[in-house]
């Protein structure tokens, strides 16, 4: 059944409501999302075999992003965050892309790179070339590790040499660059990097010491671009401001790092609902971040196209996977898969850019905009609401004055609240 995910009005609904018609827009069964209660997640026994010295599960509310359309095809995007305003900012900006036909993605072979460093080399330029003149033997000692990797289709595709200039000497390093297929890689490759240490050491006359994947996943690209409508945005001054706001994340630190967080909002929280390794991608990302000039800036781009409509542009290393980590094990997490319908990590990959692009351009709009506050901030006072003490049944009026009042602090709402009980 082909997915719709033009989904209006859910925050209007309750929360089985909710489920109702995502089950009726997507192809997965009510039962499958019977594993979103607390009480039918992780178990304990479960999360004692994910972790250790284990005392329990943390709840972290799962939301779902409505209106993504990526390469043509509607997706319901299951986003886990601790923060207000992220899933209604998503679905907002993909809202507004899907009028000119959502997102286009693309993404490179999904190659991973271990790292196998080599100390106490006399000849470091002469031991580059006899490593590379092992290659073939070297690949086939990597690739011996992981069979099924190999009858996946993946495998190692390519060994570089790297001298890496370091105080006192020069480090030999090499680089085994594998097709980790849908994997998001890291045991993988360490296995390979840890079976073939011994021979790269005899190889290269010295001694190995690190032997472990590289988080700069720079071979392993995802790319995302949307057209979003100026009408649809606020009109042309609206558009230009968006450019002004990312010119600024281009060239200044201070703000590009913002500008990123904002990025990794959407990011993160389908990284983390999918059980992939949050800190892996982010430390990619971030890498990515820095780029070739060695400066760091914004990862997306903002611009106006012949037709003054604002164009968005973000490429991210995503080391995401299907297989493995705590995507097989974690029950909630291969719902949030079978909810989000893909079947490669690539796909999830591609998908996650295309969120980490909408949420990038809410924010942005906000920025340019009305501010950050009104939006946010009223979501944000539900938070703030209950933090002071607000009863269930007092939590409606309670928020409905910060908001009104433009005041959405805690200290306000204890007032507010004092006001309601009648006391003070
Ligand atoms: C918050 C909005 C979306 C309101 O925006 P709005 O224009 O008031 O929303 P609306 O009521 O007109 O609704 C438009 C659509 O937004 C979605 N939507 C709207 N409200 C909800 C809701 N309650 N629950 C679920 N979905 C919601 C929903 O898709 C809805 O369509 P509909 O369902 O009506 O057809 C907007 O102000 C916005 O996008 N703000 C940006 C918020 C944001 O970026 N939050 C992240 C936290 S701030 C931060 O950490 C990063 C930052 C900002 O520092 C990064 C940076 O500096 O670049
Ligand atoms: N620096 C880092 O980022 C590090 C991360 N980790 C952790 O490593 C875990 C991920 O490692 P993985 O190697 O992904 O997991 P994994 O080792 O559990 O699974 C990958 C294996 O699955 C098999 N496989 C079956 N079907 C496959 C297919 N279609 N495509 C690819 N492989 C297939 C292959 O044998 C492959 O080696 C995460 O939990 C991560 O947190 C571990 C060490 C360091």
């Amino acid at each position: 059944m082909a997915v719709n995910s033009r989904l209006s009005g859910m925050k209007d609904l309750s929360i089985s409501e909710r489920r109702a018609r995502i089950t009726h827009s997507a192809a997965v069964e009510p039962e499958s999302l019977e594993v979103l209660d607390p009480e039918h997640g992780l178990t304990l026994e479960q999360a004692d075999h994910m972790v250790e010295n284990v005392i329990g599960v943390l709840g972290i509310p799962l939301g779902v992003a409505t209106n993504f359309t990526v390469n043509g095809r509607d997706y319901l995007i299951p986003m886990a965050t601790e923060e207000p305003s992220v899933v209604a900012a998503a679905s907002n900006a993909a809202r507004i892309a899907r009028i000119a036909g959502g997102f286009a993605t693309s993404t490179t072979e999904p190659l991973m790179r271990a790292q196998v460093q080599v100390l106490d080399v006399a000849d470091p330029h002469a031991a580059r070339l006899r490593l590379l003149e092992a290659r073939a033997e070297l690949i086939a000692l990597a690739d011996a590790q992981d069979p099924r990797l190999l009858r996946s289709g993946g495998g190692v595709r390519d060994v570089e040499v790297h001298l890496v200039p370091a105080p006192g000497a020069t480090h030999v390093v090499l680089h085994l660059i594998v097709d980790v297929r849908d994997a998001m890689g890291a045991n993988a490759v360490n296995t390979m990097a840890e079976a073939i240490a011994g021979r790269v050491a005899e190889i290269a006359r010295g001694r190995t010491l690190l032997r472990i994947l590289s988080n700069k996943a720079d071979l392993r690209l995802c790319r995302a671009r949307a057209v979003f409508d100026a009408g649809a945005l606020g009109g042309p001054e609206v558009v230009d401001d968006i450019v002004h706001a990312a010119a600024l994340a281009e060239a200044d630190p201070y703000r590009a790092a913002t500008h990123n967080k904002g990025i990794m909002n959407g990011v993160t929280a389908v990284v983390l609902a999918t059980g992939n390794d949050t800190r892996a991608v982010e430390a990619g990302a971030h890498s990515h971040a820095v780029g070739r000039y060695g400066r760091y800036t914004s990862l997306s781009h903002f611009e106006k196209d012949a037709d003054g409509n604002l164009v968005g542009a973000l490429e991210l290393p995503m080391a995401v996977g299907l297989v493995g980590g705590a995507t097989k094990v974690h029950p909630v997490a291969q719902a949030a898969v079978a909810l989000l319908g893909v079947t490669t990590a690539r796909q999830l990959g591609e998908v996650i850019t295309a969120v980490g692009l909408a949420q990038n351009l809410a924010a942005v709009r906000a920025l340019a905009t009305e501010g950050i506050q009104r939006g946010h901030m009223s979501l944000h006072a539900r938070n703030v609401a209950v933090t002071a003490g607000a009863t269930p049944e007092e939590l409606p009026l309670v928020v409905s004055r910060l908001v009104t009042d433009r005041l959405v602090r805690a200290d306000h709402a204890e007032e507010v609240l004092a006001e309601l009980r009648g006391e003070g």
